[in-house]
């Protein structure tokens, strides 16, 4: 079957790609670490979006990275990141992932040749058809500077182009507007680690995060409070993830959730060109983060 839009609820953990010290896969971690992605209750994993680092990765890589994902998902779905600049290539990665099982793509909008809103609409609803996968729109305007309107959205949504988007933007009038247009017709994901609890009471439908790689635990008890209207618990049970999630996208991610991983006993190699190993001041903000998260661990 599918994946639908009802499929898309609960915490998708955005997964890093973990390397070894020669700078390969490492197949071993990377099956490990979903693993536990999936005991910890993730609806499902998201490989090789910003924080699966896609830009650094070879095509061969990536599909291999999506086959791992699929054999130690239990029948999860995986839903990797598709963040090619155009068509071609976006068309051929969405292909591949789905010769490997994917049961879906995230696929950014996409950047450097952007086009305005209408070309947007165009674009996914050929490539939805192009791709055979159901797609997720993946919004981030701080890394492609491509905003989407609510209304080409619901548009998207309309036409059956999509059946989800993660929305990383901290734009929240446009959030709300984006809900009231299209969340009956398609499924909101929060991308933003300290809106997570606001954008649940708003209407998302779930999360696709980053540091939910070492607390997925954590994060879905700030769903559920925040999906039973508890927003207020919520942001307090949030509140040290919150903490860490300043030192950890205090510098290109991910660069320092690697390495904030490494310090909390679950060592995923490090970053490739061109990230590079985070600051001392990084480094500084993401011990007081893990000191923090260990302290609220025995509360
Ligand atoms: O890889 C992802 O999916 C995410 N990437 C964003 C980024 O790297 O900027 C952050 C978001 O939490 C998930």
């Amino acid at each position: 079957m599918p994946l639908t839009m009802q499929d898309l609820s609960g915490l998708f953990t955005a997964l890093v790609t973990p390397f070894q010290a020669d700078g390969s896969l490492d197949r071993a971690a990377l099956t490990a670490l979903v693993e536990r992605q999936i005991a910890a209750g993730a609806a499902g994993v998201v490989p090789i979006g910003g924080t699966g680092e896609y830009p650094a990765l070879s095509r061969a890589e990536r599909a291999e990275v999506v086959r791992l994902c699929v054999e130690a998902a239990g029948g999860r779905p995986v839903i990797p990141g598709v963040l090619s600049t155009g068509f071609a290539d976006a068309v051929e990665a969405g292909r591949d992932f789905a010769a490997a099982g994917a049961a879906a793509v995230m696929t950014v909008t996409p950047y450097y040749a952007a086009g305005p809103q209408e070309g947007m609409r165009r674009y996914f609803k050929e490539y939805r058809d192009a791709v055979g996968l159901p797609v997720l729109l993946y919004e981030i305007p701080r890394r492609t500077t491509v905003a989407m309107k609510a209304e080409t959205i619901q548009a998207m949504a309309e036409d059956g182009s999509i059946i989800g988007m993660k929305y990383s933007s901290y734009d929240l009038p446009e959030f709300i507007r984006v809900i009231r247009l299209a969340g009956s017709k398609m499924a909101v994901l929060s991308g933003e680690e300290p809106l997570f609890a606001t954008h649940m009471a708003l209407g998302a439908r779930g999360g696709v995060l980053a540091t939910a790689n070492v607390y997925p635990e954590r994060w879905i008890e700030v769903l559920e409070l925040a999906g039973k209207g508890g927003l207020r618990d919520a942001l307090a049970r949030q509140a040290d993830l919150d903490e860490l999630a300043t030192a950890v996208f205090a510098e290109v991610n991910p660069g320092p959730l690697k390495r904030y991983m490494a310090m909390a006993g679950m060592p995923v190699g490090g970053v490739r060109l061109p990230l590079v190993e985070p600051s001392e001041a990084t480094v500084a903000g993401l011990s007081a983060a893990l000191a923090a998260m260990s302290a609220g661990a025995r509360r």
